[in-house]
C-alpha cells in the first residue's frame, strides 16, 4: 500500500530539495518584469495622450507609444507563460526519470509498490508543473515589479506612492495569516488525493482478487469514503482560498480608490490638507493608470499560491525516493564466485539461504535442485539484484558483483508480460532482433503450434495479465524472450513446471541446445532437467 507521510518533513529540508530539483530558472520571471516595464510605458502613453488632447499637442506619438507598449505586454505575457511551461516540462521529465529509476534501482528485496510509483511518477511530478511554470516566476516578479511601479509612481506623485505603499503593509500581514492556514489545509487535501488515487490504482490492479472474494461492495465503499474525505478537504481549501483572495481584492481596490480620491481632490484643489506637490492632469492620469499594476504581481502570485502548496506536498512524496540507494549495473563476466552467502529478506526473522558457497565457470550449466522453499529462486534473484545479500560475498570475473541485470536473460517463475502484442513482449529482450531471430526463438521455445492457431499469430494482443494464455504458454513466451536475448548469462526459474511429460521433454531439449555458449543457472524440481546440467547443486532443506 502507498506510503505517504501524514507528518511533513522540515520546511528547510523540503525547500532545499525543491530548490535542487528545480535549479535556477529565471527566464519566465524576467519576462514578467519586462511586462511590468511595458505597463509603465503604457501608462505613460495614456497620460501623454490625455495631456496632448487637453493642450492640443501631437497625440499620435503617444497613441503609438500606448499601442506599442500594449502589444509588448501581450507578447511578454505570452512568452512568459510559454517559457514557464518549457521550464516545467524539463523539471517534470527529470523528476519522472528519477522516480522510475529509483524504483527500478530500489534496495534488493524491497518490493515495487505500484500505487506509490504511479502517485510519484504521475501525480506528484505533475504537481511541480504549476510551481515551476507559474509560482516561481510570479514570486520572483512579485519581489521586484511592485517596486518598479512604486518608483515610477513616485516620479509622478510621491504622495500617491506613499498611499500605495501604505496599503501594502496590512495586505502583507493578511496574506501571511491566510497563507499559513491555506498551506496546512492544502497539504491535508493533497495527502487525501494521493490516498484516493493510490488506493484506486491498487484495487484496479487486483480487481480479479477483489471479484473472486466478493469484496467489491466493501472496496467500493472504501473508495467512496476516501473520495468523501477528499471532497471535505477540498472544500476547506476553497474556503481559505476565497478568504485570502477577498483580502487581496479588498486591498487592491482600496489602493486604487485612495489614489483616485487623492488625484481627483488634488486636481480640483479640494484637498483638506496642504501637500508639498503640484499634481498636473498628465501626472494624475499616469498615476491612476499605473495604480492597478501595483497589486497585479501580487494577484498573480496569489493565484499561483496553491501551486506552491501542491509542490511542497509533492516534494514530501518524492524526497524519500530521491534519497533511496541506487544500485549500479556494469558489465560482468564469469566465473561467478559465491562465498558463504546468506539471503535474508527485510522483515524476515530467518535467512532464506545461508552459508552458500559456489563457483560457476564461464559456459557452465548449473542446476539448483532442492525442495520448495529451499531458496532456489532467491539465489537467482540475488544474482539479479532483486534479493538482498545479507552475508558473504559474490564476485564476477574477479570484481564484486552488484547485479547481473543487463547481462542476463531471465525467465522467471511467474513470467511478466506487458500489455501489447506477443512480438512486443519478445522484443523486450532485444529491441533490435530481426524477424528470423524471433522465429528461431519462438520455434526453440515450442511456441509454434500456439501461434499457428491464434488469430494474429505474433501480433496477437495480450493484456498485462496474459489473459487467454495457459501457464505453460506464458512460460514458453518467457523462455523465447530469454533465448532471444544475446546476454552471456541465462537464468531460468522452473522453466518446465506444470508441463506434461512430452512438453517437458521438448522444452528440456530446447534448453539443452540454448545453454551452451552461455553461463546458465536453472532452478528446478525436475531431475530430468537437472540431468542436462554440467553440475547439480543441492540447496538445503525446506523451511
Ligand atoms: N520477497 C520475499 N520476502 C520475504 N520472504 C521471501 C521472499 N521471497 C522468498 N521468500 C522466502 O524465502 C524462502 C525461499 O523462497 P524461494 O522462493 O527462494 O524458494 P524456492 O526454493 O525457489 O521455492 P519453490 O521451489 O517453491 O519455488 C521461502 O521461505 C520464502 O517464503
Amino acid at each position: 500500500m502507498t506510503t505517504i507521510a501524514d507528518a511533513a518533513p522540515g520546511a528547510r529540508t523540503r525547500n532545499r530539495w525543491l530548490k535542487d530539483a528545480v535549479g535556477r530558472r529565471d527566464g519566465a520571471a524576467g519576462l514578467l518584469l519586462l511586462d511590468t516595464l511595458a505597463a509603465i510605458g503604457f501608462a505613460a502613453g495614456i497620460a501623454g495622450g490625455v495631456t496632448a488632447v487637453t493642450e492640443q499637442g501631437a497625440v499620435l506619438p503617444w497613441a503609438l507609444l500606448m499601442l506599442g507598449m500594449g502589444g509588448l505586454r501581450a507578447l511578454f505575457a505570452s512568452l512568459a507563460s510559454r517559457r514557464g511551461a518549457v521550464e516545467a516540462g524539463a523539471v517534470k521529465r527529470g523528476q519522472r526519470l528519477r522516480a522510475v529509476a529509483a524504483m527500478l534501482h530500489r534496495k534488493a528485496g524491497v518490493p515495487i509498490d505500484s500505487g506509490l510509483l504511479a502517485t510519484q511518477a504521475v501525480d506528484a511530478v505533475e504537481a511541480l508543473d504549476g510551481y515551476v511554470a507559474r509560482f516561481l516566476p510570479a514570486r520572483r516578479a512579485a519581489a521586484i515589479a511592485p517596486m518598479l511601479v512604486l518608483g515610477a509612481t513616485a516620479c509622478a506623485s510621491w504622495v500617491s506612492a506613499v498611499i500605495l505603499a501604505g496599503t501594502l503593509l496590512p495586505f502583507v500581514a493578511a496574506m501571511i495569516l491566510a497563507g499559513g492556514a491555506a498551506a496546512e489545509e492544502s497539504r491535508r487535501q493533497f495527502v487525501a488525493l494521493h490516498r484516493l488515487s493510490a488506493r484506486f490504482a491498487d484495487r484496479v490492479r487486483t480487481l480479479p482478487v477483489v471479484l473472486a472474494f466478493r469484496a467489491e461492495t466493501r472496496e467500493t465503499e472504501a473508495v467512496g469514503a476516501a473520495a468523501q474525505e477528499l471532497a471535505k478537504r477540498t472544500m476547506r481549501v476553497l474556503r481559505v482560498a476565497f478568504l485570502s483572495s477577498a483580502a487581496l481584492e479588498f486591498f487592491a481596490a482600496l489602493s486604487v480608490a485612495l489614489v483616485a480620491v487623492y488625484c481627483g481632490f488634488a486636481l480640483l484643489g479640494l484637498l483638506p490638507v496642504a501637500v508639498p506637490e503640484t499634481l498636473t492632469l498628465g501626472r494624475g492620469f499616469f498615476v491612476l493608470a499605473l495604480a492597478p499594476e501595483f497589486y497585479a504581481p501580487m494577484r498573480r502570485l496569489a493565484a499561483a499560491y496553491h501551486d506552491k502548496q501542491a509542490a511542497e506536498t509533492a516534494a514530501d512524496t518524492l524526497m524519500p525516493t530521491a534519497a533511496s540507494e541506487r544500485a549500479v549495473s556494469m558489465a560482468v563476466a564469469a566465473p561467478l564466485i559465491l562465498r558463504d552467502v546468506a539471503i535474508q529478506y527485510p522483515g524476515s526473522d530467518a535467512p532464506a539461504v545461508s552459508h552458500l558457497s559456489l563457483r560457476i565457470e564461464r559456459g557452465e550449466t548449473v542446476a539448483l535442485l532442492g525442495p520448495s522453499g529451499s531458496g532456489k529462486t532467491s539465489v537467482l534473484h540475488l544474482l539479479l539484484g532483486l534479493a538482498p545479500l545479507s552475508a558473504g560475498t559474490i564476485e564476477a570475473g574477479g570484481a564484486p558483483l552488484v547485479s547481473l541485470a543487463g547481462q542476463a536473460s531471465w525467465a522467471g517463475q511467474h513470467p511478466l508480460l506487458i500489455a501489447g502484442t506477443i512480438r512486443e513482449n519478445l522484443l523486450l529482450a532485444d529491441p533490435q532482433a530481426k524477424d528470423l531471430a524471433i522465429q528461431r526463438a519462438v520455434a526453440a521455445a515450442g511456441l509454434g503450434p500456439m501461434l499457428a492457431t491464434r488469430p494474429g499469430g505474433l501480433d496477437a494482443l495480450l493484456d498485462a495479465r496474459g489473459s487467454g494464455l495457459s501457464g505453460g504458454e506464458r512460460r514458453r513466451i518467457a523462455l523465447a524472450r530469454a533465448l532471444l536475448s544475446p546476454a552471456p548469462f541465462l537464468l531460468l526459474d522452473e522453466p518446465t513446471a506444470h508441463l506434461d511429460a512430452a512438453a517437458e521433454a521438448a522444452l528440456i531439449a530446447t534448453i539443452a541446445r540454448a545453454a551452451p555458449g552461455r553461463t546458465t543457472l536453472i532452478a528446478t524440481h525436475s531431475p530430468a532437467l537437472a540431468a542436462i546440467a554440467t553440475r547439480v547443486v543441492h540447496l538445503g532443506t525446506a523451511i
